[in-house]
């Protein structure tokens, strides 16, 4: 499938974001248009994951604006992101750690279900049937992320990169319209590195989904990003596509004398 970039569907104005007297972001303005990979970068405590945390509602803005698909939010909660399509990976791997892989990703799909307990004891057929359809649907994203062969194992024995993937499947589950990759690469060697690469670009090119990524490892993000970008101390100091980005002056300053 081509994938065609279309309209905006997120756009974020004038945010600005205290944490008592640290300014984590100062008056920040960017969008982010359907089906496209975006990605947000700078150094340390630049406020990259302060920016998805405001996309999804954990944090509320002193100042500015967010409108996702054309309707300012206001009050926004981590739940209420979810259930406008909206679905995050963390920094550090959040997953029940003594579930298995199926388990894990099975969460993903609890927005999705209808039936409760009481469903259940009414309704056994329908509650049945919805069962058989979460079912398929977390088989699809097992197969889609190549981990059959670990469907049953506890999280926690795997490997980092393994969970990272996870982490990624549960996120899929949701079938969401946009995910948010809080550094999904973070920790892992290249060859789990390239598969994380793959898996999102996948996951883009096959179902749409709009990418919202926080990625240190440059290499990757100039690659796969279809736009960029940059903070630095919560100012926004460059944005657009990877060849506008690597050439911006100020963002080569930024990331002169450091590691990433
Ligand atoms: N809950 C919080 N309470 C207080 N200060 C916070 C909180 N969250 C973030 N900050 C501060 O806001 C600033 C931006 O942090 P943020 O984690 O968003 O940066 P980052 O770019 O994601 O960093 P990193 O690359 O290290 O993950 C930092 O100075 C940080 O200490």
């Amino acid at each position: 499938m081509a994938r065609e970039i279309g309209d905006v569907i997120l756009k974020m104005e004038g945010i600005s974001l205290s944490f008592g007297g640290v300014k984590a972001l100062t008056n920040i303005s960017f969008d982010v248009r359907e089906h496209e990979i975006r990605s947000i970068i700078g150094p340390n405590g630049a406020g990259k994951s302060s920016m998805l945390n405001v996309i999804n509602g954990v944090y509320h803005p002193q100042e500015g604006q967010v409108t996702f698909r054309g309707e300012v939010r206001r009050d926004m909660e981590p739940h209420k992101a979810a259930k406008q399509g909206i679905a995050r990976t963390f920094q550090n791997i959040a997953l029940f750690k003594g579930m298995s892989v199926i388990d894990n990703i099975m969460t993903g799909r609890n927005l999705k279900m209808k039936c409760n307990v009481f469903h259940h004891a009414l309704h056994w057929g329908k509650a049945r049937a919805e069962e058989i359809e979460h079912r398929k649907k977390v088989e699809e994203v097992i197969d889609f992320l190549e981990i059959q062969n670990i469907r049953k194992t506890p999280v926690g024995r795997l490997p980092y990169g393994l969970q990272k993937r996870v982490e990624l499947g549960r996120a899929l589950a949701a079938e969401p319209s946009m995910m948010l990759l809080d550094e999904p690469m973070a920790g892992m060697n290249v060859e789990e590195k390239q598969d994380m690469c793959r898996f999102i670009l996948d996951v883009n090119d096959q179902f749409g989904t709009t990418i919202v990524l926080i990625e240190h490892d440059m290499g990757v993000v100039m690659d796969i990003s279809d736009r960029v970008v940059v903070l630095d101390y919560g100012k926004k100091i460059g944005d657009g596509e990877p060849d506008e980005v690597k050439n911006n002056p100020d963002v080569i300053a930024a990331y002169l004398g450091t590691s990433h």
